[in-house]
């Protein structure tokens, strides 16, 4: 294991590491059950900003657990902080208020509404006035994902496997989120596909977007994000810059598949 990638979850607080960026999301001993089972063991992780991190991991390792909880639609233990504040009682409605977004695995578009329509939904709740503003973002959505624009009036039902992710993204996007949470947005989609979209996710970083990204495709997600977590039974097994997990011996023989090495 390289000496800069950390076989344990954080060990200090965020604000205790010399020279870090105030993160935009710090979660410290986070807990999430469900009934009495718990399924997320005291994790802690964080986001600066303008980061894009990972959270890989095998099948039922926790990462939609966590993603969920962190955004406020399940009930934790334990300590998230947005920029400097400490948010007691994790809601989406608190979440939201301050700027975090999350597509859900499902993406949940409404499919017998336009893209159009679909995206003014994604700005309703933080724009409720000014539809002006509205029109202005989805011109600057439409200027990341030029194919929506194209497609503005089909129905979301209509679109293909990557384009419906497209819109689930530019949808968050619309109420301009400082932090963007991603659930598995390779879900589904061909190889040629998924890069286009995480090239995207990559892009967002100069926009001033950090992401969060939950993948199972570890390769897509370490190439794109700047650093990333190993969550194994609701635990962090392993984190540090992606280039460095990549090329790490365990990660290459338990996800990258078959031993290869990472050109
Ligand atoms: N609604 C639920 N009720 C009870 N247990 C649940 C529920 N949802 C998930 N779990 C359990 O919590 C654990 C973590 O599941 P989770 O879906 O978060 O994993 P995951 O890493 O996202 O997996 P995948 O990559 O397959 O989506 C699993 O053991 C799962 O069975």
């Amino acid at each position: 294991m390289s000496a800069r990638l950390a076989a344990a979850s954080d060990a200090a607080p965020v604000e205790a590491r010399p020279g870090a960026a105030r993160p935009v999301l710090a979660l410290e001993d986070f807990h999430v059950a469900y009934g009495a089972v718990e399924a997320v063991h005291g994790v802690a992780l964080h986001i600066d900003e303008g980061e894009i991190v990972t959270v890989i991991g095998p099948n039922g390792a926790g990462k939609t657990t966590l993603l969920a909880a962190a955004m406020g639609l399940l009930p934790s233990r334990g300590r998230l902080r947005l920029g400097g504040e400490v948010i007691a009682r994790p809601s989406v409605e608190a979440m939201v208020a301050r700027g975090v977004a999350l597509v859900p695995e499902r993406r949940e578009l409404f499919g017998e509404m336009s893209v159009e329509d679909n995206l003014l939904l994604g700005g309703f709740y933080r724009w409720r006035t000014g539809r002006r503003d509205q029109r202005a973002r989805m011109a600057e959505v439409f200027a990341i994902f030029p194919r929506l624009q194209e497609r503005r009036t089909q129905w979301a039902s209509t679109l293909s496997g990557g384009e419906r992710q497209m819109l689930a993204i530019g949808r968050a996007l619309m109420a301009r989120p400082r932090l963007l949470m991603l659930d598995e947005p390779s879900l589904g989609l061909a190889p040629l596909i998924v890069r286009e979209v995480l090239q995207v996710v990559g892009a967002l970083r100069t926009q001033g977007v950090s992401v969060l990204l939950v993948e199972q495709n570890a390769r897509a997600a370490l190439q794109v994000a700047d650093r990333g977590y190993v969550l194994e039974t609701g635990r962090v097994a392993l984190q540090g810059p992606a280039a460095e997990l990549l090329h790490d011996r365990r990660i290459i023989d338990t996800y990258l598949g078959l031993g290869q090495r990472v050109a």
